[in-house]
């Protein structure tokens, strides 16, 4: 298609009251699936921990101005992967943010090397049954604009579970619980890990 997106404008600082703390804590990265709940559990995360939140996915369409289906419309999947890589590499030197990643970006080596190397990776689990069944009403994952969606979600799953588990720390089976209360259960274990990794 013979249409370009807009440049993009600055990634905004969300000032937070711990961010002077946070200044110093690795970043956390949420990895998983489309409908894994890396956006909907961050962001609990993120307030619970008073941290600053960043969704890759979001983060890009603030940027270009126009939804994640629209770039793959107009760049193609290739486009798209190549922006997701630009931004995880500037977002991902954030210290003390909660990151959630775009489901496909443990698809690049690069992507998993600056993930694994800079911060903890946290893998959100789902069968593929709980994944189709929290994004099938949603029309806004391009790649699941198939005939068979459930198909191409285990298609999808059975290629990326090893890229997840192979940069994950930590990893959640999210099953049938509440979003709040995963990331209420969440809290002790990545105090228990940034306790670990702080210099003695
Ligand atoms: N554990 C859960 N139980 C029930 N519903 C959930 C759970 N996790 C997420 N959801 C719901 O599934 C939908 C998708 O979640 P979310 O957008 O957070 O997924 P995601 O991992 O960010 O997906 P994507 O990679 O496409 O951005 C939302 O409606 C969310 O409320
Ligand atoms: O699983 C994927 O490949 C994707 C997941 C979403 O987060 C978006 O990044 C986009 O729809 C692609
Ligand atoms: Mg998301």
């Amino acid at each position: 298609m013979n249409q370009s997106l807009p440049a993009a404008p600055d990634l905004q600082t969300a000032d937070s009251a711990g961010a002077a703390e946070a200044a110093s804590t690795a970043p956390v990265f949420l990895v998983g699936m489309m409908g894994a709940g890396k956006t909907t559990i961050g962001r609990h995360l993120a307030r619970m921990l008073n941290r600053q939140f960043i969704d890759l996915d979001h983060e890009l369409e603030a940027r270009c101005g126009v939804r994640v289906a629209l770039i793959f419309d107009i760049e193609g999947e290739e486009g798209f992967r190549r922006r997701e890589t630009a931004l995880l590499d500037e977002c991902s030197r954030r210290q003390g943010i909660i990151l959630a990643t775009g489901g496909g970006a443990v698809l690049a080596e690069e992507n998993r090397r600056m993930l694994s190397e800079r911060g903890l990776v946290l893998y959100l689990r789902a069968t593929a049954e709980e994944l189709f069944r929290r994004v099938a009403r949603d029309r806004s994952r391009p790649l699941l604009q198939t005939p068979d969606p459930q198909a191409r979600i285990r298609a999808l799953l059975d290629q990326r579970e090893p890229l997840y588990e192979s940069i994950a720390r930590l990893t959640v089976d999210t099953g049938s619980a509440h979003v709040m209360q995963l990331a209420r259960d969440l809290l002790p274990r990545l105090r228990h890990y940034e306790q670990q990794e702080k210099p003695q």
